[in-house]
Parts: C-alpha cells; structure tokens; sequence
C-alpha cells in the first residue's frame, strides 16, 4: 500500500515536473519570441527614426539652403542699393572741386550741423596748435597714460576729462584696460585765482567761454589747451597695444601707485617703451596718495624717494613727481597746470600731405539699420602732419591685404572721400595733427569693423609712403627682460641673441606684425644706455643689423622706428629697438 502510494507521488511528481518543463519551454519560447519581437520593433522603429531622421535632416538641408539663398539675394540686393546710394553721395561730392566742397554744398552741411560754423576754409592757411578755431572744437596734443596694473591710469583720466575711458564689456567684468582708451578735455585758466586753483579741466564739448566755479569767482576762464588722452592697458599680456598708443603719443603722464613699491613690472616695461621711442616729456603721478596718508607721511616721503631713485638714467630723470589722488581729485588741478605748462606744443608741418595713423576703426550702424539710414565706415588715429577736410579724397595703405592663386600676397589700398570728421563729440570742417580723430568715409562698413583697418595709413592719393615686405634694421637689444619680477635667479630673465630663421614680432607705428628673421649681422660694437644698473633692469646694447621678411605688409618709411618681442613664457616680451635702414618695397593693385 505504501509502494503504491509512493509510485503514484512519484508519478505525480514527473507529471509536475514534466509540465513545468513544458511550462518553462513555453516561458523561454515565449520570452525569445518577445524578445525576437522586440528586436523587430526596435529595428523596425529604428528604421522609421532612420527615415524620419534623414527626411528631416533632408528638410534642414533644404530650409538652410533656402534660407541662404534668400539671404543672399537679400545681400545682394542690399549691396546693390548700398552700391547706389554710396554711388549718389560720391557723385554729389564728385560735383565740387576735387580738394574742397563747394560754397553751397558747405552752407548745406552749416545748415544740418551749426557748430561747423566755427570753422572756414580761410582759417587753414594760418593755424597753430593753439589757434582758438582749432583748440575749441580739436585737442592738439596727445598724452599717454602708462604704468602698471591698477594704478589708476583710467581714474585720472576720469579725473580730468570726465570721460570713462573702460567701455567694452570684458573691461568693465575684469576692471581692467584691454583696448585703447580715448578721452579729449579742455583745460582752462581763471584769470584771478591762484595757481594751481586757477587751473580747471572739462570735457571737450564745454563751451569756449566757460566760468570759474571757485567759491565767489565766476570770472570767465580762458581755454588754455585741448588735450587727447591716449589710456593704456597696464597688463603685461597687452604690451604691444601699449606700444600702439605709444605711436601716437606726444608726451606722457607716468602713474605710479604710491601705496606699492617702486618700480613694479610695468612700470619699468612701459618707462623703457617710451624711452626707446625718444619721448622726452613726461610727467610722473605719485597716485593714491590718500591710502599713503592714512599710513603715515613719512611712507609718501619713502615712496617718493623710491621713484626719484627708479628714475635715475632715465628719459625722464628731471621730471616732476606730483603727488595725487585721482580718486578723491586731489591735486588733479596741479596735474592741469604741469600739462599746460611742462609739456610743449608739439611744433607741426601743416603744410605738408596729410598723414593720419590709425588706430581704431568701427563700423558705427546698429544692428537692423536700413539700407538709406546707413553710414559708411569710420576710422579712428591721430593725423602726424598736414590737414584733412571733409570732401577731400582719401587712399588707405596697405589697404585690402590677400593671396592671389600662387599664394604671393597682394595689398589693395582702399580709395574713399572724407564725409565726416569728429573730434570726440564735435563736427569739425577740417582736422589738423594731434588729437584722436574720427574719419567718416564713404566705404563699406564692412571693412572697417572691430579694428579691422588698425595699423593702415591714411592720406591723398599716391602721396602715401611705400609698402615694405622686407625691412632691415639697425636694433639694440635689451640685456634683460624688462617687466618680469625679479626674484630667484636672475638669469633667467637674460635676453638670448637673435638667430637667422626665428619669429618676432614687430611695432612699426601702429602696426603689429610677426616677421621672420632671416639675417643677422654685427655691425659695430657701439652700446646704448638707458636704465640706471643700479636697479638692475636694462643697462647695454649692441648695435646689430638683422633683415626681416614681415608677415604682413607694412606702410611705412625708412627712418622708422621699430619695437620687436619675443614669445617667452606664452607672452610676448619686449626684447628691443631700432630704425629702419632699408627694405624691400611691392607694387600696389588698383
Ligand atoms: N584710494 C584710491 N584708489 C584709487 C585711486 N586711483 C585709482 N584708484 C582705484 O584703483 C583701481 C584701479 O584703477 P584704474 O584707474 O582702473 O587703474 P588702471 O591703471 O587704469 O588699470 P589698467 O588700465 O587695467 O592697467 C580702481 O579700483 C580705482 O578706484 C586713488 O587715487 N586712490
């Protein structure tokens, strides 16, 4: 009985297991065949995505390609009636004689712009750079600010035009001056007050006739000077747009952070650029004087010394140190009257063909301008010689710059008509050398936007100096880097030789450009001094000769002089100077 039980629980126990054998096939059938399925979906739903995917890439495709075509029929229609426009207007400026506007059309341009009234065509023949006519709408003098870092070189300029020279968006995030700055003021002298109370600055769109605001003066003051600020950035990384405002510069004011020790890196860096350009005049600013005061007065006394001493050997051994505080105003007036009265008018040829250097060029329209409310590019620099007037034609060199098929490059200068000159906010009939100008002229603003002309020449036609490939120049070469801490080993900082074959990169003007050397020679031995060995910057030079094939093409004159820098540690460090003896000159196209 009991066997029989036991076969029929293991009889029942097979049949169990046997159907859950069948059970689990079905399962893992079932769950393969899903998953087959599955699998088919999922290629399935794959090649659908795949087909959607390239109908819809298709469709992108096709969109774009229309877009383009429509934006470019819109360009091409665009510049069609920009072409027309730009057409009249020269034509309508074609009508006068070549040089000057006619009696009509300046009564026409009077009427639009009254303050052009000032100014006439009879006063050219006899201006300074203190004629009132030319002081009251025009600065005629262009002073550098240098020196380190945040030492406050925007905030004197602040000071004394009332114009904040930091505007692009990166500078004001960082607090730092990346660009060129620009800032014109008019300085005035009051007849009664005492000196240097008697000494005012404004911005140069004050009127001429101004009154003293001293307590219970009112007297009308007289307008002594109208200066341009030249606002460098004090960063190391930006030294060579340093030596750009440096181009341009007629005198400069040194600003030294009297809180920090004396010198700091570029402050050296920057009293050795304008050394080798020969500036000669310059005026030192013991800045934040205030923070010095609050120490003792004894640390103002320490840090002057400290300067005189850094000074010594220099370019600007004998110049006057003026304690200040740009941020309180402090003294502000005592840096006008050093302006007026220590730095010289820079003397002029007015007779000779103009020759502006530029500096910066804009396209000024706002994005959505329409096509008759559009106006044609600006350029910005300062004018070294002769006298520019609205109607005047115009050649820029080196121009257009490009390869043609055998990759040999090509400079195509650019031929315009001036319809525009401004002296910060004033409208001028004609610009005269010194101060930052602004030339409206009749190209495609295209061509001058985001700098895109900086380092080009403006002047008349065929009077402009040669384009060079190649320049040969006599240069001296600093024994140690200028600029760069000089802690630890000091040798490290020493200037190598120039080699044959190795990269520079060359300031000629307001042109930057890396050349290649392609040959050096010793000429003499004869050595050049400008730093005091004391403070163990810069002592001795060699004379040397080395050729240069330029990267870009430079217009530019022999006599010229030359900064260069080398790439040390990820910046460009400058290492020299010098002057152009010789060069290899090209042929311009039409
Ligand atoms: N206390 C005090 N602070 C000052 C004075 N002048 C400038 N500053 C401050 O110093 C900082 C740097 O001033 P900036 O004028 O931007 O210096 P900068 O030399 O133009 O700087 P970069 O152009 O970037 O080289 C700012 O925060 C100023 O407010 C001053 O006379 N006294």
């Amino acid at each position: 009985m009991l066997n029989q039980k036991c076969i029929l629980q293991k009889i029942d126990i097979d049949i169990i297991v046997y159907f859950l054998i069948q059970r689990l096939h079905k399962d893992i059938n079932n769950i393969y065949l899903k998953g087959q399925a599955k699998k088919e979906d999922q290629q399935f739903i794959n090649l659908q995505y795949m087909n959607e995917k390239q109908q819809s890439q298709q469709r992108t495709k096709k969109s774009k390609e229309k877009r383009k075509s429509i934006r470019r029929y819109q360009l091409i229609t665009k510049n069609q009636e920009i072409q027309q426009i730009y057409k009249q207007k020269a034509i309508n400026m074609e009508m006068t004689s070549n040089q000057q506007l006619n009696a009509q059309q300046i009564e026409e341009l009077m009427n639009r712009n009254p303050q052009l009234r000032k100014q006439t065509y009879e006063q050219i023949t006899n201006l300074s750079p203190l004629s009132p006519e030319v002081i009251s709408r025009q600065a005629t003098i262009n002073i550098g600010t240098i020196g380190h870092v945040a030492h406050g070189k925007s905030t004197l300029v602040k000071a004394i035009s009332g114009v904040h020279t930091v505007k692009f968006k990166q500078e004001k995030v960082r607090n730092i001056t990346i660009r060129l700055g620009y800032a014109n003021a008019k300085i005035y002298q009051c007849p009664s007050c005492p000196a240097p109370q008697c000494y005012k600055s404004y911005s140069s769109d004050k009127t001429d006739d101004a009154k003293c605001d001293n307590e219970g003066c009112n007297q009308t003051m007289t307008l002594i000077r109208h200066v341009s600020f030249v606002d460098c950035p004090g960063h190391d990384i930006l030294m060579s747009t340093m030596l750009t405002g440096a181009a341009v510069m007629d005198a400069a004011l040194l600003i030294v952070a009297g809180n920090m020790t004396c010198p700091q890196p570029q402050t050296a860096e920057h009293l050795a650029a304008v050394d080798i350009m020969k500036l000669k005049h310059i005026l030192i600013i013991q800045n934040k004087i205030d923070i010095i005061f609050k120490e003792s007065k004894d640390a103002a006394v320490q840090n002057y010394k400290e300067i005189k001493q850094f000074i010594l050997g220099t370019n600007a051994e004998n110049s006057p140190i003026i304690p200040c505080s740009a941020q309180l105003k402090y003294n502000v007036d005592a840096v006008c009257q050093y302006i007026c009265t220590y730095f010289p008018v820079p003397q002029r040829d007015l007779k000779a063909n103009p020759k502006l250097i530029i500096i910066r060029s804009f396209d000024v329209n706002k994005p959505g301008a329409t096509v008759d409310t559009l106006k044609g590019g600006v350029v910005g620099g300062s004018i070294l010689e002769g006298i520019l007037k609205i109607g005047d034609e115009i050649e820029i060199r080196p121009g257009l710059i490009s390869k043609d098929q055998n990759g040999n490059v090509k400079c195509t200068p650019i031929k315009s008509r001036i319809v525009s000159l401004l002296a910060e906010k004033n409208d001028l009939l004609y610009a005269v050398p010194g101060g930052l100008i602004g030339v409206g002229l009749l190209v495609d603003p295209s061509i001058t936007r985001n700098d895109r002309l900086v380092g080009n020449v403006l002047g008349y036609p065929g009077k402009l100096p040669e384009i060079y490939t190649k320049i040969s120049v006599n240069f001296y070469l600093l024994k140690r880097l200028i600029g760069v801490k000089s802690e630890g080993d000091n040798r490290s900082h020493k200037i190598a030789k120039i080699t044959a074959l190795e990269t520079l990169k060359f300031n000629v003007g307001s042109t930057e450009t890396p050349g290649r050397v392609v040959q050096v020679q010793d000429v003499n031995k004869h050595t050049y001094s400008i730093f005091s060995q004391k403070f163990n910057l810069i002592i001795l030079f060699k004379q040397n000769v080395m050729t240069v094939e330029l990267n870009n093409p430079l217009c530019t004159q022999i006599g010229e002089k030359v900064a260069f820098s080398r790439r040390i540690d990820k910046k460009f460090r400058l290492i020299g100077w010098g002057v152009i003896k010789s060069g290899q000159t090209m042929g311009v196209q039409n």
